[in-house]
């Protein structure tokens, strides 16, 4: 649905060259909700901008629902007419809403739909139908400054699909939000994205936002994809970073003993392996740290533990975790990325 090709933004600014973006390839696929995380100044931002054109990237292709919008002229305000109406099929969620504050929240979503000629009769169901479908069926001739964050954000995503978009674009949009407000907004879009089939791409520096509601998540550092892929996959890949990230373990391992780590997922996150494998090897098994969440649909969850004994004295112990369909990686070994985990430039 999105697909981006060797994607390279530079920047000129005070006789100084930064390169945001460095040759990004990405792709999205329909129906997906796809997180970019990265720390600030990673080119998220950048990137999402680059998507819709609103920036003009310097190099490479951008393709949304297999349009080149790189091929048609014009940027940001200044687009040709095929583009425009390309990028009213791209919605876009803000960090900071970007509501009108003069206008009355039905007329904020008017807005986009007066540019698009509906008539005023045509204009006044569609909002109302929209902001039926946000959950504020009641809200409609309130102005922005007496609505709460959420109802802010709620109003921003019933805008944003007013062109009827296939693909919804959010930029931090739930990083002005508290921790609950966030989680409501977040299923709001993954309500959203299985009601309508709605591609979401979304860029994010938490990882809670990727756990919560993320099919597929993408790390950048420097204007570069390091990692990406499905959530699941890249959970079950040793040495991914994102995993690591996603569920972070601590401790470390005594003397002559061996720190093992075990990503659970799908069936045998509810099975008692620890203790059976206490049991039937009988040996010591520590717990350092666990962390269970649900992803997707799906419960996973990483756990660290400690064997006595050195990790060759263990091979029967770890080859008896990994017939029970677990991920088991020793910190510190030399990691081999499955190939669920795209790295790119290897
Ligand atoms: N208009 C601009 N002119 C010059 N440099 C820019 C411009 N916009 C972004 N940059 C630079 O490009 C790099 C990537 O910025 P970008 O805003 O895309 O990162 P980000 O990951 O979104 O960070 P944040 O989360 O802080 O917004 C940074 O070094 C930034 O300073």
């Amino acid at each position: 649905m999105i697909t981006t090709t060797d994607l390279t933004k530079v920047y000129h600014s005070r006789g100084r060259e930064v390169t945001a973006l460095d040759g990004v390839n990405l792709h999205v696929r329909p129906g997906e909700v796809f997180g970019v995380i990265g720390q600030s100044g990673a080119g998220k931002s950048t990137l999402i901008r680059c998507v819709n054109l609103l920036e003009r990237p310097t190099s490479g292709t951008v393709t949304v629902d297999g349009t080149d919008l790189t091929a048609l002229a014009g940027r940001g305000k200044r687009a040709g007419r095929p583009l425009r109406e390309a990028r009213t099929r791209i919605g876009m969620i803000f960090q900071h809403f970007n509501l009108l504050s003069a206008r009355t929240v039905q007329g904020n979503i008017e807005l986009p739909l007066e540019i698009l000629g509906l008539t005023r009769r045509e204009r006044a169901r569609k909002a109302l139908d929209l902001l039926d479908l946000v959950g504020l069926a009641d809200k409609a001739r309130a102005y922005p400054t007496q609505l709460s964050g959420g109802q802010k954000q709620r109003v921003g995503i019933a805008r944003a699909l007013a062109g009827d978009p296939k693909v919804l674009l959010s930029d931090e949009a739930t990083s002005a939000l508290d921790p609950e407000t966030t989680r409501s907004v977040l299923q709001l879009l993954r309500d959203l994205n299985r009601q309508l089939g709605l591609t979401v791409l979304l860029i994010t520096h938490e990882m809670d936002v990727v756990k919560t509601v993320c099919d597929s998540a993408a790390l950048m550092r420097d204007g570069r994809i390091v990692e990406s892929g499905v959530v699941s996959d890249l959970l079950a890949t040793p040495g991914s970073t994102l995993a690591a990230e996603l569920f972070p373990l601590t401790g470390t391992a005594g003397t002559g003993r061996t720190l093992v780590d075990i990503t659970f997922h799908g069936g045998s996150a509810g099975r008692p392996v620890i203790s059976q494998l206490a049991r039937d090897h009988d040996i010591d098994v520590s717990i350092l740290g666990a962390a269970m969440d649900t992803v997707g649909d799906a419960q996973v969850g990483r756990m660290r533990i400690e064997l006595p004994g050195r990790p060759e004295d263990n091979d029967r112990a770890l080859a008896f975790l990994r017939a029970q369909g677990l991920t088991v990686e020793i910190p510190g070994a030399a990691a081999t990325p499955g190939v669920a985990l795209s790295k790119e430039g290897a």
